[in-house]
């Protein structure tokens, strides 16, 4: 029994890139305006974004009647955020900084319940089962649901064979910021070294059968990343559009930060 499929999880599966967005401004109307946009699946961090539970449950509803699936972050892998972000309705997860086998294998315990895993019983209040309307949910959840962890540190890195083989992991995300820091590039994720690194995590990602995924706003290295096989790829952020969008507008008419002293464009690579 399906109680409430999982379509992102279902296309992961099959050939070619899910498109996506970064959902930064950590608001639910602005996340409507985003799904309006047709990206396959946007992010609500909850890592580097202003949210709380409640924000990203205003998000989740915002988005329930588009096409575009949420994947929720969250600002560490604790099995106690898991579950209340399952229970609030998020059914595909993002987990920063995942850098061992045991941590992935502890993240899949914590999105099933008992008897394969630790995920608390709560679905009779919770949003995920529509309020306990929703036949066989607790048999059936944890099919459902889509488990993303992040490798973005030199140790991620060492460890992805051994993490892309955990059973219930879906997908393994590079994130370009965090592992250009880690590897001694703070601020420059287009360095080759880094570039060398991210394009041989994602075949390797690609040989284990799981899913590849990045965030990459430069258009050239998104497009490079998904003929070298990577499965979701976000293409960009909420916050990168409105401020380049916007300071773009200021600057045609002579305005901007500039004019007022209040600050500079930043012309360092940018990746998002
Ligand atoms: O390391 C990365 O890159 C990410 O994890 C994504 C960033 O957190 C994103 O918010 C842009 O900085």
């Amino acid at each position: 029994m399906t109680p409430i499929p999982n379509p992102f999880k279902a296309r992961l599966r099959e050939p070619g890139a899910q498109i996506g967005l970064w959902l930064a401004l950590a608001d639910a109307y602005a996340a409507e305006v985003c799904a309006g946009a047709g990206f396959d699946w946007l992010v609500v961090d909850g890592e580097h974004a202003p949210n709380d539970l409640r924000s990203i449950l205003a998000q989740l509803q915002a988005l329930a009647p588009y096409p575009s699936h949420p994947v929720v972050r969250t600002p560490v892998g604790e099995t106690w955020m898991i579950k209340q972000l399952l229970d609030i309705g998020a059914q595909t997860l993002l987990v920063p900084m995942v850098e061992t086998p045991e941590q992935a294998t502890a993240l899949v315990a914590a999105t099933r319940y008992p008897p394969e895993g630790v995920r608390g019983v709560g679905a009779a209040i919770a949003r995920a089962s529509r309020f306990d309307r929703q036949a066989g949910y607790l048999h059936a959840a944890g099919s459902e649901i889509c488990l993303l962890v992040q490798i973005e540190t030199r140790l991620g890195l060492d460890n992805l064979d051994a993490i892309a083989a955990i059973d219930g992991v879906d997908g393994l995300f590079i994130g370009p910021a965090d592992l250009s820091a880690s590897m001694g590039y703070l601020d420059n994720p287009t360095a080759p070294e880094v570039q060398s690194a991210i394009e041989d995590a994602l075949r390797r990602i690609g040989a284990s059968g799981k899913a590849a995924g990045i965030l990459m706003g430069d258009e050239a290295l998104a497009r490079r990343y998904i003929e070298l096989g990577a499965r979701f790829v976000a293409v960009g952020t909420d916050i990168g559009l409105l401020s380049r969008n916007a300071g773009a507008l200021a600057a045609r008419y002579g305005a901007g930060p500039e004019a007022h002293g209040s600050g500079t464009a930043d012309t360092g690579a940018r990746t998002y």
